[in-house]
């Protein structure tokens, strides 16, 4: 869906931002881009929506040659969403959200519905929320507006650049909970931007490590995870590598054990991940917690610490 063909940015200081970008995103597939301060991740994303024209290479969308395109045109099948959300002060949640569809003629009572649903869709109640001015609205309703609105005119491709960058860790990890969530409705082909590592694992389909200015590994999360492919990608990961597996592997029926009668006080759906069921687990008293089934909400059985140092082993054996 997006591919970049041997990519290169020089800016006319000399810089070399990024060198010899080649890979593929596939159509409905969530890519992150990782890599310290400076290692060219916001440079590539721009290049997709021409806000920086590369040096030499080029760059695909749907089979097409982007230089080819009408930039505004080109803008309007990339949703583009930014840390600060650059919502519009003096227009409301609802307004704010409409912009795009109202702009590219759909008729403002539709557009307007169209809004409504969107921000349901991100968690706020158009009722309560749709007549507020950003200003009253915390950091993390904020970004939810953005992602709102850029899904809004329905692009096929989103670009995010640390799109839950300027909140805190708890609404964080709330907010990409979301969003993950709202992907699996909603498959568009996503470049999302990120320092974090633990973001760019939780969220990507596919990760791809930036160096400097070059793309060092691309690759799913577990792989990086247990193959780093340079001795750059191994100390980006960092020596917690048991650790990081625990975001990445799902509570399988392997490692729940039968219910032994007392009902649990919390409960995780299988297929959650280990992290999330150990975050729930440290908090009981009992040493246990439910596993239900995510469609039937039935009961399956229990999960205990040792469910998941099993669950880990066998995480870290397959991928050894
Ligand atoms: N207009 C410009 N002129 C010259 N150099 C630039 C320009 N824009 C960016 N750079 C340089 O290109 C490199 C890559 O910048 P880029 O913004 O893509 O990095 P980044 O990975 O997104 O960083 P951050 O995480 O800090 O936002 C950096 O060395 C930066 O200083």
């Amino acid at each position: 869906m997006i591919r970049f063909e041997h990519v290169t940015k020089r800016y006319p200081d000399g810089t070399t931002a990024v060198e010899d970008l080649d890979f593929e995103v596939a159509e409905g597939e969530l890519v992150t881009l990782v890599g310290p301060s400076g290692c060219g991740k916001t440079t590539t994303m721009k290049m997709v929506n021409r806000l920086i024209e590369p040096t030499s290479g080029r760059i695909l969308l749907g089979g097409e040659d982007i230089a080819a395109a009408d930039p505004v045109e080109l803008r309007r099948r990339i949703g583009y969403v930014i840390q600060q959300v650059g919502l519009f002060p003096h227009k409301t949640v609802l307004e704010n959200t409409a912009t795009v569809p109202q702009l590219i003629g759909t008729p403002k009572a539709k557009a307007r519905a169209r809004a409504a649903e969107l921000l349901e869709l991100v968690g706020l109640d158009p009722a309560v929320y749709g007549g507020r001015y950003p200003e009253q609205l915390s950091g993390g309703q904020r970004q939810r507006v953005g992602v709102a609105r850029a899904l809004a005119a329905d692009p096929p491709v989103l670009l995010m650049d640390e799109p839950f960058g300027a909140v805190d860790p708890v609404v964080r990890e709330r907010l990409q909970n979301e969003f993950l969530t709202l992907q699996k409705t909603v498959r568009k082909t996503i470049l999302l931007v990120t320092h974090d590592l633990e973001e760019a694992i939780r969220l990507g389909d596919r990760i791809a490590v930036y160096g400097n200015g070059t793309i060092e590994q691309f690759a799913r999360p577990a792989a990086v995870l247990a193959a780093p492919a340079t001795e750059y990608v191994a100390g980006f990961v960092g020596a917690d590598r048991g650790l990081k597996h625990l975001a990445v592997t799902a509570v399988a029926p392997a490692d729940v054990e039968a219910a032994d009668g007392k009902a649990p006080t919390a409960e995780v759906a299988l297929g959650a991940s280990l992290r999330e069921a150990l975050a729930l687990l440290l908090r009981e008293d009992s040493g246990r917690i439910g596993v239900k089934d995510p469609d039937t909400g039935a009961l399956v059985g229990v999960l205990t610490p040792e469910g998941v140092h099993r669950a880990l082993r066998r995480a870290q054996l397959q991928e050894a």
